[in-house]
Order: C-alpha cells, then sequence, then structure tokens
C-alpha cells in the first residue's frame, strides 16, 4: 500500500471508517491487531486526522438518541512498559504541580464487549461518545444488570465459559452476540439461550475487582497485576484499564475529544520475534538530533517482514549494548516499526563523530548526539517540511522538492519566500511546477493561518501545536520570541524544561518569526480570552477556591480564568492566593500558612478583584 501522499491518506482514513462500521455492527471484517496498527499508521502519517481526534461512532438504526450529560470516550493506549511508564510520569507531573504527593493508581480489567451507561432509567449505548442509543430494552429481554440498576458507565458482555462452551462455534466475538441482542426487535435462539442462562450482562465498571497501588508499582509489577484480575473474571478481556484516583488530578489532566488524559488502556504485548543487528544507520532530525535505526536480519512478526527497528538514541545504544552483530528480541505491537524488547547477546555499539549529512563534528548532549552545523541540508529540508505541513496551506512542498530547493541554496525560510517562477525554473523545476511551486509561496503567505499553527510550523522543540496554542491564549504572538522561561512556566501545565527549551528555541527562530510578520501573512489569533493587562490584578496569579461560597465555587473558578488566574485545586508553592468560603478543612490553611500563600476571605477577594 503506498501511503505516503495524501490521497493515499484519505484512502487508509476511508478503509478505517469502513472496518470501524463493521465492528460497531458485530461483523468485524479484519483482526483487532491489524485494526490497531493501521490507526497507527495513521497516526505516524497525520497525527492531527480528524478520525484520530473523536471517538470511533457505533450506530443502531430505529433506536432513540440520548445525549450523554458528559461525553463516554474512548482510552489512550498502552502497549509496552514505557508506555505506561510514560504515562505515569505525566500523571505525576501533573499531581506535583497541584500539590498532590504520590498520587494513586487504579487498574480495573478492561472488558472487551460494547460501552454503555446506566442512569437507572435510561440505559444508552456510547455512540458516537456525545450521543448514544436507547437501548433499555435489553433489560426486558433479559440481559442481568450486575450490581443492579442505576451504577453508571460499563460494558455489556457475555460471560465467557458460556460463550466457549456453547457458542464459539458459531459467533466469532462475543461482542457480535451483545450487538445482535441490543439492535434487534426480536431475538434469536442462541441469543435466548444464552439471556436465559443469565450469561448476558452489563457489567458495571464500579463492580470491576481492582488493584490500587503507587505508580512505580504499577510500572514495575504490570504483568502481575493484569494476570491476578484476569484471573478474578469470567468476561471477555482486552487488556486492562490504569487511571488516576484522585478527582482533583482528573480534573486537572482533564480530557482531549478522544480520551481522558487520566486515563490508560493497557493493551496484550504484540507478537515478538529474535533477529541481530546488522547495520546501524543515523539520522538528522529537524532540531539536529542525530537519532540511530537499526537493520536487522529481515525477520517475520505479526504477518509483516522486518527490516527496520526503532532505537531512540545514542545513550540507548551504550546503555542496552546495541551494536553490529547484537542478537535482540522485538516486539511488534501498536505501532508499525518494532521496537527493542530485550537484548539476548549485546555488542558495543560504534557512534558516528560526523554528521552524515553535513559532516560537522558531532556534540554529545546527554543521551542525544547533535549537529551543530545551521547549514546542515538534512536539518533545513526538515525544517521547511515541518513548515509547510504544519501550516497546511499549501500543498506542492514534499521531500524531493525541498531536497533540490535546499542544494540550490534556498535552505531557510526568509530564502523561500522570495522566490518566484522564473527562480524555480533555474533550479531546474519544469514550467507548470515552476508556476505551481511560485503560486504556492504566495498561497502560503496569503490564506489565513491560525496563529498557533504559524508558532508550531517554526519546529522549536517544545513548542508543538498543543503547547503553541495553550501559549497563545496568555500571549499574543508578537510577544513570544521575548518571553522569559519564568513567565512562560507561570501557565499551567508549561513545567521548567519546556518553558527553557522554548526560550532557546526562539533565540534561533525569533528572527525568522519576526521576518516572517513583516512578510504580511493572515495570521488568525487565537480566540480565547487573554489575562487582560498586566495591572489587572488577577493575571497571572495561582489561585484556590475552597470552602461553600456565596455564588457557586465553579463560577467563582470561571470568573477567576477569565481574569487570566491560573485556578489550582490544591494548594503548592506556586499558589498566591487561597480563598476561602465557609467551612474550610483546618488542614488546608495550615498547609497555606506554612507555605506563606496569601488566605483572602470571599469577599476580600472580591474586592481585590474589584480593584478596592
Ligand atoms: N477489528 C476491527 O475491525 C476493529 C474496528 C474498530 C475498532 N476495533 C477495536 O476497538 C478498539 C477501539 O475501540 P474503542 O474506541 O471502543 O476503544 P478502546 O479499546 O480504547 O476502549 C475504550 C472503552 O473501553 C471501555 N472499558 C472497558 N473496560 C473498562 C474499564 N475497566 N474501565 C474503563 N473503561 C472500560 C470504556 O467504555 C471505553 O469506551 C481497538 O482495540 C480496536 O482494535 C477493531
Ligand atoms: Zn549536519
Amino acid at each position: 500500500m503506498n501511503i505516503n501522499t495524501d490521497t493515499g491518506i484519505a484512502e487508509l482514513a476511508a478503509r478505517l471508517e469502513h472496518y470501524n462500521a463493521a465492528y460497531r455492527s458485530g461483523a468485524p471484517e479484519i483482526s483487532d491487531l491489524e485494526y490497531d496498527l493501521l490507526v497507527e499508521t495513521l497516526r505516524g502519517l497525520e497525527p492531527e486526522h480528524p478520525f484520530l481526534q473523536r471517538v470511533e461512532p457505533e450506530e443502531f438504526s430505529g433506536r432513540p438518541e440520548v445525549r450523554h450529560p458528559q461525553p463516554m470516550l474512548s482510552t489512550e493506549k498502552a502497549y509496552t512498559r514505557e508506555d505506561l511508564a510514560r504515562f505515569v510520569a505525566r500523571v505525576r507531573k501533573e499531581a506535583e504541580e497541584i500539590g498532590v504527593l504520590n498520587p494513586l493508581f487504579r487498574v480495573t480489567p478492561k472488558l472487551d464487549g460494547l460501552a454503555g451507561r446506566d442512569d437507572g432509567t435510561v440505559f444508552a449505548t456510547r455512540g458516537n461518545g456525545e450521543v448514544g442509543y436507547e437501548v433499555s430494552s435489553a433489560f426486558a429481554k433479559g440481559m442481568v444488570p450486575e450490581g443492579g440498576r442505576g451504577l453508571g458507565m460499563g460494558e455489556m458482555v457475555v460471560v465467557r465459559s458460556y460463550f466457549d462452551a456453547h457458542l464459539a462455534g458459531k459467533f466469532e466475538h462475543p461482542r457480535n452476540l451483545v450487538v445482535g441482542i441490543v439492535s434487534a426487535d426480536t431475538v434469536n435462539e442462541d441469543a435466548r439461550r444464552a439471556l436465559d442462562a443469565g450469561a448476558v450482562r452489563f457489567v458495571p465498571y464500579a463492580m470491576l475487582p481492582r488493584w490500587e497501588g503507587d505508580g512505580d508499582e504499577l510500572v514495575r509489577c504490570m504483568e502481575d497485576i493484569a494476570e491476578e484480575l484476569a484471573a478474578e473474571v469470567d468476561y471477555p478481556l482486552d487488556g486492562m484499564v490504569a487511571e488516576a484516583v484522585d478527582e482533583d488530578v482528573r480534573r486537572s489532566m482533564g480530557a482531549t475529544n478522544h480520551h481522558h488524559r487520566w486515563q490508560i488502556a493497557i493493551k496484550r504485548k504484540g507478537d515478538t520475534a529474535r533477529t541481530t543487528v546488522e547495520d546501524v544507520v543515523w539520522q538528522v532530525g529537524r532540531t539536529g538530533k542525530v537519532t540511530p535505526v537499526l537493520c536487522v536480519a529481515a525477520t517475520s512478526l505479526s504477518g509483516a517482514t522486518i527490516r527496520r527497528v526503532t532505537a531512540h538514541n545514542a545513550g540507548f545504544l551504550e546503555k542496552n549494548g546495541l551494536g553490529v552483530g547484537a542478537e535482540i528480541e522485538i516486539i511488534r505491537s501498536g505501532e508499525v516499526i518494532p521496537k527493542v524488547e530485550a537484548v539476548v547477546h549485546a555488542a558495543a555499539p560504534e557512534l558516528p563523530a560526523e554528521c552524515p549529512s553535513c559532516a560537522a563534528k558531532l556534540i554529545r548532549e546527554g543521551d542525544f548526539l547533535l549537529c551543530p552545523d545551521e547549514h546542515c541540508p538534512a536539518q533545513a529540508v526538515q525544517a521547511l517540511e515541518h513548515w509547510f505541513k504544519t501550516l497546511g496551506n499549501a500543498d506542492w512542498f514534499g521531500r524531493k522538492t525541498l531536497e533540490r530547493m535546499a542544494a540550490a541554496g534556498y535552505d531557510e525560510l526568509e530564502k523561500v519566500y522570495e522566490l518566484g517562477e522564473e527562480d524555480f525554473r533555474r533550479m531546474g523545476f519544469g514550467p507548470v511546477q515552476s508556476s505551481n511551486l511560485a503560486e504556492a509561496v504566495l498561497l502560503s503567505r496569503t490564506r489565513p493561518v491560525e496563529d498557533w499553527r504559524f508558532l508550531a510550523a517554526l519546529g522549536v522543540e517544545g513548542l508543538g501545536t498543543g503547547d503553541s496554542r495553550r501559549l497563545l491564549e496568555n500571549f499574543r504572538l508578537e510577544e513570544v520570541p521575548d518571553l522569559t522561561a519564568e513567565r512562560i512556566e507561570a501557565i499551567h501545565g508549561f513545567g521548567n524544561v519546556t518553558a527553557r527549551s522554548i526560550v532557546d528555541g526562539m533565540k534561533r527562530r525569533g528572527p525568522t518569526l519576526r521576518h516572517m510578520l513583516d512578510l504580511g501573512f493572515r495570521i488568525l489569533p487565537t480566540g480565547a480570552a487573554r489575562p487582560a493587562d498586566a495591572a489587572a490584578p488577577m493575571a497571572g496569579k495561582h489561585v484556590v477556591f475552597t470552602g461553600k461560597m456565596t455564588a457557586s465555587r465553579e463560577a467563582m473558578q470561571e470568573q477567576a480564568r477569565a481574569l487570566g488566574a491560573l485556578v489550582q485545586s490544591a494548594v503548592n508553592a506556586k499558589t498566591d492566593y487561597l480563598v476561602c468560603g465557609e467551612k474550610v478543612g483546618a488542614a488546608k490553611l495550615a498547609k497555606a500558612r506554612q507555605i506563606g500563600t496569601r488566605i483572602l476571605t470571599e469577599q476580600e477577594y472580591l474586592a481585590l478583584v474589584d480593584g478596592k
């Protein structure tokens, strides 16, 4: 399959839509592993593709629609211990920021059926996440609500031992039987018997057996935890669900349109195989990082022939003994390119001294090798490619085209935006392509583009589209090159390392940013309310509301945010004000006093906001 073009991407997305519809209607056409691989392929090609930004929808024609009070989301997936460790680290970081020490984690078995929500009266499927289908007739047909009605979200499943004994030959997956029962008006013979045997159930997640403990233990003992929990339930499973328990942590982490940031699915491991490292190839990235890819003896793994394995960085090779001749076990699970799972026989790696693209002497920084040359062709081409791809308002600048332009000396944005049709012809492009390229240069400048895209397109480390958006909710684009790390860090969600990396990156890219602004791009500013001028009393202040307020606490928080404050859910060293309503816990007050946070009554706070 050729999926490196826009049509290829559109085709891949269309295939995913098709497989998803088949799966949700109870008649999957491919295995989950194959499906997940296709999803990850799409993610690799276009991380922001709309298909990946929402819950995969299901449809039950003829059932009434129900809007969920809160969206029912999908889950992010962890396929390896590394993925899980990263999730734990993210939760901890957020917890620390709001003053929760050593946050508690919970693991429950991930039931593999049809998700539903039961509020005691309405029983609905997940649908598209926002709107589901009313299916309480399933209870009338004989589905058993485990633990009783009204227990919230859960999964409709068939008891596994019953399915294995009576239905395995007839249905591919227990979910297909469940979908049949929910969607049809009359149930067939097999379904009738399963229902009569009490083998079709709605299991609220609240009824599931659980493990609770700290993050280190979770990462270390992931397999044992999963094995123990799996042994406790007689339902079909699709891995485990790990999540943060603390309500404040959950609220602070929030959700994307696709999943809760405080929850992750631990999926079963993919297939593994053994092979040997035959060569190590070094690639230069956009920011000058020179990273290795392992070329291995061709081996077959979950239906594909594997020749290349991800290897992260120079430090990874050294720590694991991944040189030519090393014997390794590789794993392919969610991602397209497999990873190293274990090293069977180590071999000392040889690290390059020079950049494979420009031959500059490489610098070592932590685990990474860096090419310091600003005019390194590999970096230049990728930086330009990233620019056009992120702006997304003009096609035509593929890798090959940019390579030719860079070779002719047009290796930075300032130069590219001066190019006209004649210049492209002189580089050897044909007349039609030259005219298209010249027009594309013009279009990318004149078609409207959001400011956060523009900022992210500069390719500064730590400034992807999400962070750019958050930054521009607080500052104007023109201000960004002059921001100090302290001002960036004051924004919720930006840590010290990111803030520094942004400041460093802006030292380099700031002049380009200004130059581009001078060219007169049509930039749409981020709509969100900016904190008013610095004289506004709450702008940039960290504030915690506690106790019972005259107005609702949510309303107070909302108003504070609109005034540019950063609302926290617990007091920590960053907190400027603790605003107290009635009945405030003694522990909270003691902590605030100890740290030296200013404590305000509701009235004092309102006076402050009014500028009195
Ligand atoms: N084979 C195919 O053609 C095909 C097509 C589409 C999707 N799929 C499969 O479906 C999955 C993606 O579907 P998805 O979006 O439903 O998401 P998902 O696999 O991420 O599961 C999310 C759901 O898990 C449920 N869940 C189960 N146990 C839970 C627990 N203990 N705690 C909390 N939630 C729990 C939640 O209701 C949530 O909606 C993939 O694994 C994919 O392989 C397969
Ligand atoms: Zn170089």
